[in-house]
């Protein structure tokens, strides 16, 4: 498995001037979606919904918050495990993250900001609320192609509120050196879709269908768009969610924001639409949230493919 030079990802423009819901081009535009995430189960978004100001803004005060005590920071427990504080694995050394639950609500980013500052960090909570509640816009458009490209909207519409937000500020720390180095092992998120975000140190890396890392570079005012394992599983696979790692080099720390959204408290079915002779149904109804919990028993971290060994039939 090599770096690759032949894939590039594709980038769409998801910018609201951009966008017209009535007009041939957002027909065009669903179409780029789908077929992007079918090849690559990722692509890069150009999205205006994240002012610079807000970008500087949430990105300077992830540094405050990675800055602040261990105690402090282990204090973040939430149900799912590994979602809470992650820090100093002996098997990602350089990853740090903290997450955000219900990062939508002003009640979730509040009790979080209560928990790491206890004489209360206005601008921190202010921030990461209108940054998540901006991202949640761009699922919300990216949701709304895929579904219209597969003509399942009223499937989506079934559980589009039930959608959960979490917020995770990351950190890297540099490599010592000039050698890559791991910043995060290979793996594919579970839940049911990912935006990314970072400052101007790139290191992801995506694993390509015929096995080439192709190293992610975006800017500022880009996102990435990743499927997981829930949309795999909801598109009847025909999206994979594809295996990524980070991979760090040069003298910078790296932050990123992660905005993971799960579908709670639902049972998400597989769309009859999406089945046919060329497409057998693979899964089961399953419960996306359940299946995060799966996942870290022996079971789930033992399997190949969690969300087979899960739901797949
Ligand atoms: O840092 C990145 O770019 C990716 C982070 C990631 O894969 C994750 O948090 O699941
Ligand atoms: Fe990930």
């Amino acid at each position: 498995m090599g770096s690759s030079a032949k894939h590039k990802l594709p980038v769409i423009d998801l910018s609201s001037k951009n966008l017209n819901l009535n007009s041939s081009s957002w027909v065009t535009k669903c179409g780029e979606v789908r077929r992007a995430l079918e090849e690559y189960g990722t692509f890069i978004a150009i999205y205006d919904g994240v002012s610079r100001e807000l970008r500087d803004a949430i990105l300077l005060a992830s540094n405050e918050l990675f800055d602040l005590p261990t105690e402090v920071k282990v204090l973040n427990v939430l149900d799912t495990p590994y979602n809470g504080y992650i820090g100093n694995q002996h098997f990602n050394p350089l990853y740090e993250s903290l997450g955000i639950e219900n990062a939508i609500t002003t009640q979730g980013v509040e009790s979080f900001t209560k928990l790491m500052w206890p004489s209360g960090n206005q601008s921190f909570c202010e921030n990461a609320l209108m940054y998540s509640k901006a991202v949640a816009e761009l699922d919300k458009i990216v949701m709304k192609m895929i579904a219209e490209s597969y003509g399942i909207e009223e499937h989506y519409e079934s559980f589009s509120g039930s959608s959960s937000y979490l917020l995770k500020p990351t950190k890297y720390l540099h490599a010592q050196g000039d050698e890559k180095v791991l910043g995060i092992m290979p793996h594919t998120d579970k839940c049911f879709m990912t935006y990314l975000h970072q400052d101007e140190v790139n290191g992801l890396e995506i694993l390509s269908k015929d096995g080439e890392w192709i190293e992610v570079e975006y800017s500022p005012s880009s996102f990435v768009v990743m499927a997981a394992d829930a949309l795999m599983a909801w598109t009847n696979g025909r999206i994979d969610a594809p295996t990524h790692r980070v991979m760090l080099r040069g003298d910078k720390d790296r932050y990123v924001l992660g905005l993971f959204t799960t579908i709670k408290d639902h049972i998400i079915q597989i769309p009859q639409e999406l089945v046919d002779e060329h497409h057998p149904l693979q899964f089961q109804a399953f419960d996306n949230y359940k299946y995060m919990q799966f996942y870290y028993t022996p079971e789930g971290l033992n399997s190949e493919c969690p969300i087979k060994t899960y739901c797949g039939i």
